[in-house]
């Protein structure tokens, strides 16, 4: 029997992608994909009796706030979305048996540790943005044993939404020059690489619930990134890039972003 998936956030990077790549040629899951107008999650009523009326298997949420600066002047924006929304989906989920895949970050770490972060290492974000996401975290741990909690980094679309990759283009082709970060280094990840990691969790029923790391494997600083973004779309004569060490942000961000994924 096919399987029910709701994907909440529909409308972001992470849930357009899984829509353009899996909603009509995915064998055995039938998705239904909600953007926020439709399936607010900090709506908690509203939130449960949907869940109750549809009966999903899994719901993976993509539904989240991803503004790091705006976090540091607003930070109970983020919580309201991150931790407090997020629990109200565990809640929903526990309520009506529905798996929750739920998309965590790099930015829970401090970024001190010298080498790639596992999923046991200890959390201690330095901004706003990942003190939500780990919040939000902890209430799925809390309420629910049937969870997948996915931390990725770097996240970027080619084609969808705010992001470094889309952030660059844009800029290379307004300014003359770039100054760009060399103070964290990262793994940049393609979102359509985590959504077929995020799918074949559903399917390999043999993965164990808890946290995991997921991420593209090469690691590079922000600069690095811009390059081969410049490279990729022979942008790299339009524009000058400069190497700073540091980029004046109201959000501290981790130095070592790196995860390893198991
Ligand atoms: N972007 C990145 O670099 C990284 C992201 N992540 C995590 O990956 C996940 C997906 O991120 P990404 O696709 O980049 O995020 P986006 O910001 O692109 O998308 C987030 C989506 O959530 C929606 N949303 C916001 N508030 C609510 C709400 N109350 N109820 C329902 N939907 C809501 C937004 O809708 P609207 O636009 O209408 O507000 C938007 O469609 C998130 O959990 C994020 O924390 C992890 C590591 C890196
Ligand atoms: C645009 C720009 C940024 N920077 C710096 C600022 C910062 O240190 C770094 C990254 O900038 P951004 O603000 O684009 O990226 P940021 O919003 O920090 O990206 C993060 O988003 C959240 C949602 C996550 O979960 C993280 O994994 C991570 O992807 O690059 C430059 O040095 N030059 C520039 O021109």
């Amino acid at each position: 029997m096919n399987k029910n998936v709701l994907v909440t956030g529909a409308s972001g990077q992470l849930g357009k992608t899984i829509h353009e790549l899996f909603s009509e040629n995915n064998i055995g899951l039938d998705f239904t994909f909600v953007i926020k107008q439709e399936l607010d999650i900090t709506r908690r009523e509203n939130l449960i009796s949907f869940f109750n009326q549809n009966m999903f298997d899994y719901c993976i949420n993509c539904a989240a706030y991803t503004n790091v600066e705006q976090a540091e002047i607003t930070p109970e924006s983020a919580y309201k979305i991150n931790a407090e929304g997020v629990k109200n989906l565990a809640e929903a989920c526990k309520e009506t048996n529905t798996i929750l895949i739920h998309i965590s970050t790099d930015y829970v770490f401090d970024g001190e540790k010298k080498e790639p972060y596992t999923a046991d290492d200890v959390t201690n974000p330095i901004n706003e943005y990942g003190k939500s996401k780990l919040q939000g975290e902890i209430y799925i741990k809390d309420i629910l044993s049937n969870y997948f909690i996915v931390r990725t980094s770097w996240l970027y679309s080619k084609k969808y939404g705010n992001n470094f990759y889309r952030t660059i283009i844009n800029k290379a082709k307004t300014e003359k020059q770039l100054s760009i970060t060399t103070e964290q280094i990262g793994c940049p990840t393609d979102v359509v690489n985590l959504s077929n990691y995020i799918v074949s969790l559903i399917h390999q029923e043999s993965i164990q619930f808890g946290i995991h790391h997921f991420s593209d494997k090469k690691a590079m600083t922000w600069y690095d990134f811009a390059e081969e973004i410049l490279k990729d779309n022979n942008l790299s004569s339009e524009v000058k890039l400069v190497m700073v060490k540091k980029y004046r942000t109201f959000a501290r961000r981790p130095k070592n972003s790196v995860l390893k994924n198991l």
